[in-house]
């Protein structure tokens, strides 16, 4: 087939031709081809074209091919009597089953010659014509004088034009709008109409009213101007493009990671970022060249973004803020827009420092979108785009414009998609508002580049001079963000690094077998502990479990303890068995998760949702108490679940931050940083929170009022009754 369904061309086929042809309520222009015959191939670029130039007709006209030559159209073709190749007829709107088509005979081999052929079909069509096709003649003075007397619509517009000029029927096919402007083009009446607040293309729904710009997203609508580049577009691309989409490859290897490299390597010399960040590719770039191997773990290179070795004014800045890629709903624009914007960015860069490879941003480009980016279906069209006529490009220039060119291609097609933002029209970019030398008319009115005004204009508007700074964080703020980030996360990872040790000396500790056991048969410190074996030959011999029994208080059953067991090498630590004992020892235990739920919290404090799982988690845990056997799996399914919550008046940001440095300085983290009340009520309430004993006492009292009550009015009819009985006795006193 010469033709495929991207073409904006129907393709007909002996299933589907009957229900496009007949009774159809727009006109339907076919073209009957035969995918062998020459003629027919080099019409066929002339025919996409026409399709991709009078695609906004398609209410009124749309375009078909069938290929003859394929055995199962055969009979299609000859019950309309095709003859030659290629056949183009015209089958008007509401054909009947046994209409054949009216044939365009000899018929001009250009897009504008076609055009207008199919005009001409129009005006002539008998009624019904396709509804959606408006008046094509002249408006006369009279119907102009009273247009506003039978119309109620905001705009009005009047093409002047030669007898023989087809511009108004064209712009009001292409718009079904009419417009006055200054250039007498089709394109520019074009771009005008699009330009309109509130026009949008026929069957698109209703346009977003202006207001909903401001109120659609969740974040508030950033004022920017539509002629300029914002640096915050092209970080928040790189950080969505490194930290997510890179992201879903955990190992990167083969194609992946040499279009990584590459991406990485022309970032690093053509992104006109900031320092901190230009330090930061910079590393990444060298980090990644350096690998040997033919994969690498993203966790490794997340280190690198991340700065985990923390090198002075190094840093990828974290977050999305969208400026002039801003969609008027939050899906729409942003990523995307970011993307296109970066390498046109970085063609412009290549081309303004005098790269030596004049393919390597597009090589690069091409890479990344085929091994990372996320929208398959507009990887694979950009990659049939590339391999198209990619090899094409043989100067920086030409790189430029490449892009641009594609860019408008991929407009072209999406222009009235679902994923077209209203606010923001697919136009041929840039319109004759933004540069009106880029744009000029052929002799025959049709609308041409001028590339080389385009390329100066591409070359200013994504010139590194012109990027806008506006809505970024200072690089100071960034690096103090990226410090405290480090920090915490060292902080964390002590503090973990702690609570496994606890958890392991304790479960060592209650694997001991007796606490009677003279202390040269108690084992070391950091010896493993007795393995299952062992415990329960001893608890076979009695000692085992009268020693557990004295350790943790007495059990309702005897108690096994099994050795904890790593699982599946993360670190947890997992009891075999859920002893249900409550004791000294616990206590104990609880105090040192009082402590990491404070550090916890310390960390998390804004996540007060968090708070309330934590505390209805907490109390599950007081129902159902463990001893320390449990800590280490308690606090993998999520740190900060179990212990006393840390009370609200301890969350003074200089409070936390003096008791934070000190147990950096002292390495304690149960020393005297515990507050005396917090300890005071540890120790009382053995792990419940302030919530939970105010609870209590609440209950407490209500019940003993309840009491109280329930005493007074029983004690009150007792006594009613009594009088009422001993009148009665007195009356009748031989009653039993
Ligand atoms: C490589 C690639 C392929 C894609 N393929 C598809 C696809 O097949 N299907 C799909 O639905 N979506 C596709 N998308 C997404 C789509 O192209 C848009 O990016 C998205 O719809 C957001 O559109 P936008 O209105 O923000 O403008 P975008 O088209 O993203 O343009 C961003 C900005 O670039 C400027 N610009 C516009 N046109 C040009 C041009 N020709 N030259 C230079 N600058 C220009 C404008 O300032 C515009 O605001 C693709 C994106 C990329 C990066």
């Amino acid at each position: 087939s010469l033709y495929t369904a991207s073409d904006q061309i129907l393709l007909l086929t002996p299933d589907n031709v009957d229900s496009l042809l007949v009774n159809s309520s727009a006109a339907v222009v076919v073209e009957f081809y035969a995918s062998w015959c020459g003629h027919c191939i080099a019409f066929s670029p002339v025919y996409k074209k026409l399709a991709r130039n009078i695609k906004e007709w398609k209410p009124a006209v749309d375009l078909a091919a069938i290929d003859c030559a394929s055995e199962a159209s055969r009979k299609v073709c000859m019950s309309y009597s095709i003859r030659e190749y290629p056949t183009i007829k015209f089958f008007p709107a509401y054909s009947k089953p046994e209409s054949t088509g009216q044939t365009f005979t000899a018929f001009p081999r250009d897009v504008q010659g076609l055009r207008h052929t199919i005009i001409k079909k129009l005006e002539t069509h008998e009624e019904p014509g396709p509804p959606a096709c408006p008046p094509l003649e002249p408006a006369s003075q009279a119907e102009v004088d009273s247009f506003f007397e039978t119309n109620n619509v905001q705009h009005f517009a009047l093409i002047f034009e030669e007898e023989n000029s087809f511009i108004g029927r064209e712009v009001i096919l292409d718009l079904l709008h009419r417009l006055i402007v200054n250039v007498e083009a089709r394109t520019f009446y074009s771009y005008a109409l699009q330009g309109l607040p509130g026009v949008v293309r026929s069957g698109k729904p209703p346009p977003v009213p202006p207001d909903v710009i401001t109120n659609n997203t969740k974040e508030p609508w950033r004022p920017f101007n539509s002629s300029r580049v914002y640096m915050a577009d092209l970080e928040s691309a790189l950080h969505y493009s490194l930290r997510v989409e890179v992201a879903t490859h955990s190992v990167i290897k083969g194609d992946a990671l040499i279009s990584l490299k590459k991406y990485i390597a022309v970032l690093a010399k053509y992104f006109p970022g900031r320092t901190v960040m230009m330090n930061l590719l910079s590393s990444a770039n060298s980090w990644l060249q350096n690998q040997a191997g033919d994969e690498i773990s993203y966790e490794a290179f997340q280190e690198i973004l991340d700065n985990s070795a923390q090198s002075p004014d190094t840093a990828l800045p974290e977050g999305e803020t969208w400026v002039g890629c801003q969609g008027s709903q939050p899906h729409f624009r942003r990523y995307p827009c970011g993307v296109w914007t970066l390498f046109h960015v970085l063609t412009v860069q290549a081309l303004s420092i005098r790269a030596t490879d004049p393919k390597e941003v597009l090589s690069a480009m091409r890479n990344y979108i085929r091994s990372f980016f996320g929208c398959r279906y507009c990887a694979e069209h950009f990659e049939n785009m590339a391999r198209e006529s990619v090899m094409e490009v043989n100067t920086l220039s030409s790189a430029v414009l490449w892009l641009w060119s594609r860019h408008n291609r991929v407009n072209n097609r999406l222009a009235g998609a679902l994923s077209e933002d209203p606010n923001f029209p697919k136009i041929q970019w840039p319109s004759p508002e933004m540069c009106s030398e880029c744009h000029t008319v052929t002799v025959n009115g049709d609308h041409k580049w001028k590339e080389k005004e385009v390329l100066l204009y591409l070359q200013s508007y994504f010139s590194s001079d012109r990027i806008l700074t506006d809505y970024l964080e200072s690089e100071d703020q960034i690096l103090a963000k990226q410090r405290e980030k480090h920090a915490s996360k060292h902080q964390f990872a002590e503090a973990w690094k702690m609570i496994q040790r606890k958890a392991r000396d304790t479960s060592e500790f209650m694997m001991r077998p007796l606490p009677t056991q003279s202390a040269g048969q108690e084992e070391e410190e950091g010896e493993e502990p007795q393995d299952e074996t062992v415990a329960d030959e001893e608890e076979e011999n009695g000692e085992g479990a009268a020693a557990a029994d004295d350790i943790v208080g007495k059990t309702s059953e005897p108690t096994r303890w099994a050795k904890p067991e790593m699982e599946g090498g993360r670190g947890r630590w997992r009891a075999h068995r859920k002893p249900s004992i409550v004791g000294m020892k616990l206590r104990a235990v609880q105090e040192d998760i009082v402590d990491l739920d404070s550090f916890v919290n310390q960390h998390y404090k804004a996540k007060a949702s968090n708070r309330v799982k934590q505390r209805t988690l907490q109390r599950k845990e007081e129902q159902e108490p463990r001893p320390m056997f449990g800590l280490g799996m308690e606090l993998d399914a999520g740190l900060g679940m179990v212990g006393l919550q840390p009370m609200e008046d301890d969350f003074e940001p200089g409070q936390e931050s003096k008791r934070l440095r000190k147990r950096d300085l002292t390495g304690q983290y149960y020393g005297e940083e515990l507050s005396q009340r917090r300890r005071w009520m540890s120790m009382l309430s053995i792990g419940f929170s302030k919530v939970d004993i105010s609870l209590c006492v609440i209950l407490y009292l209500l019940s003993s009022m309840c009491l109280l009550a329930m005493y007074l009015f029983f004690k009150n009819r007792l006594r009613t009754r009594r009088t009422k009985v001993l009148p009665c006795m007195k009356k009748f006193p031989n009653l039993s």
